[in-house]
């Protein structure tokens, strides 16, 4: 894992930038490919990109309620602690969630006047869970509960199938807990442009939830305006601010954890002290050997891990909110201060103790976050994405003879008369009940 100074990697940064542009330009042809077949071909098209990347000869996409019903009663009976610790992390999601949920509100500012925002559930909502590299029951818990809370009517779950054509029986299980009502085997490019035009296995949806890999979080990029979507959650990152108050091994060991996700994940560890940045490189390289996704994590290490010294704390803390990672560990002694500093971060974890993997399965909050310098401006997957918003107006008929005129003069400065010739109408004519 590469050690590097402040200046220095200011300006790879810059050079990683104008790459990263440059490769994307080449994933664009392939993703735009792809969801052009699905578009004009529908469930062919899917079958045969099902085939093609994930391997698996499918006669159908939909999971059936048979199948779904066999995998939930074998990972009950058969795994208990497991289905026990998915019922306990999916209540604490859904304690987490509630008090996420907004509620509208109607005011009066004069008597006669009532203005308000009616809050509404999403009718229908997709929902990737990638499935490539590993197996994500946590995510479909994360990206599942919210909408159920809000109230959303249909949730439907895509995911990779297996070579074999099957689904991972405990991601199943979880679709279950957590409530979603269907779950289709497709993943990548295929499943976000099924899901935003439809096919004839899939219902179009309203909007598409979830993180995935570089094909996944493009082909949101790519269809978003025909459907919503949540952000970009791409990729996986994760960034250490610790001082030598923090045993180096619980720095390498969180790093590592986000490497295993894919080689294109990024570790970043943020120190001021030069001596502390060899402890924790040395940790890196001491346990990678130990884990069991070592050949994912050296490249994913290699390529995108990096320790950065900063001068000092508030070089630091600049640098961390240049990044806005997904994930921020704020580590050492002056934790609970430098919360107040930093702008933006998908999810912050406080303390030696609160090591990324306790969000990732079980605090409550989402772990479905904006990546790639996204958390300027995205927040966590929540219930506010399953939920629209409508105004309301209404004036009582005194209320609007006393503001016809200001109205009809903003109309006409407009030169929308039509506009104009509304209100006057009224006022001409209020024999209407209010
Ligand atoms: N941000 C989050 O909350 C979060 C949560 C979990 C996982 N992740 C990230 O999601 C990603 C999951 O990636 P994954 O690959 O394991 O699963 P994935 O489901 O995102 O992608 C697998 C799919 O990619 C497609 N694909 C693979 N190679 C392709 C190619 N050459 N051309 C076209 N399509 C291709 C296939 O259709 C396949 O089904 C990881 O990067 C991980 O870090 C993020
Ligand atoms: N760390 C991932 C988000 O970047 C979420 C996850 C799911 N399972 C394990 N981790
Ligand atoms: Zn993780």
């Amino acid at each position: 894992m590469q050690i590097l100074r402040y200046e220095t990697y200011k300006q790879n940064a810059v050079n990683t930038e104008k790459a990263t542009q440059l490769m994307q330009r080449n994933l664009d042809e392939q993703v735009l490919e792809i969801i052009r077949a699905v578009q004009e071909h529908g469930d062919e098209a899917a079958l045969a990109y099902s085939k093609k990347f994930d391997k698996a000869d499918l006669s159908s996409l939909l999971v059936s309620d048979e199948e779904w019903n066999i995998a939930f009663d074998k990972v009950k009976s058969e795994q208990p602690a497991l289905f026990q610790a998915l019922t306990e992390a999916a209540e604490n999601i859904r304690q987490y969630q509630r008090r996420t949920k907004e509620e509208g509100f109607q005011f009066s500012p004069q008597p006669g006047i009532r203005l308000g925002q009616k809050i509404t559930p999403l009718e229908r909502v997709g929902v990737y869970v990638p499935g490539g590299k590993a197996s994500y029951p946590s995510t479909v818990l994360m990206d599942v509960i919210p909408a159920v809370v809000a109230g959303v009517e249909q949730v439907v779950i895509t995911t990779p199938p297996r070579p074999d054509g099957t689904i991972d029986p405990v991601v199943l299980t979880a679709a279950k807990i957590a409530g979603a009502d269907q779950v289709f085997k497709i993943g990548g490019a295929q499943a976000v442009a099924a899901l935003a035009y439809g096919t004839e296995s899939l219902p179009k949806a309203d909007k598409i939830v979830g993180p995935g890999n570089a094909f996944v979080a493009r082909a949101k990029k790519w269809v978003f305006g025909d459907v919503a979507i949540d952000m970009i959650a791409g990729p996986s990152e994760i960034c250490a601010f610790a001082d030598n108050t923090v045993p180096p091994s619980y720095v390498a060991a969180d790093l590592l954890s986000q490497a295993e996700h894919a080689e294109d994940a990024a570790s970043i560890c943020v120190t001021t002290d030069a001596a502390y940045a060899e402890k924790v490189q040395k940790e890196v390289e001491r346990q990678i050997p130990l884990l069991e996704r070592a050949a994912i994590i050296r490249e994913s290490i290699q390529t995108n891990g990096k320790i950065i010294i900063c001068e000092d704390e508030a070089q630091a803390i600049e640098l961390i909110n240049t990044i806005a990672p997904e994930h921020l560990q704020l580590m050492g002694n002056n934790a609970e201060e430098q919360v107040e500093k930093i702008k933006h971060a998908g999810a912050i974890f406080i303390g030696p103790y609160s090591s990324e993997p306790l969000g990732d399965y079980f605090a409550g909050p989402n772990h479905t976050l904006p990546t790639n310098g996204t958390a300027r401006f995205s927040s966590p997957l929540g219930v506010y994405d399953f939920m629209k918003k409508s105004s309301t107006i209404h004036y009582s008929k005194e209320r609007l003879l006393d503001y016809a005129d200001t109205i009809i003069t903003i109309a006409e400065a407009e030169g929308l008369t039509g506009h104009a010739n509304a209100i006057r109408i009224r006022k001409e004519n209020n024999d209407a009940s209010s």
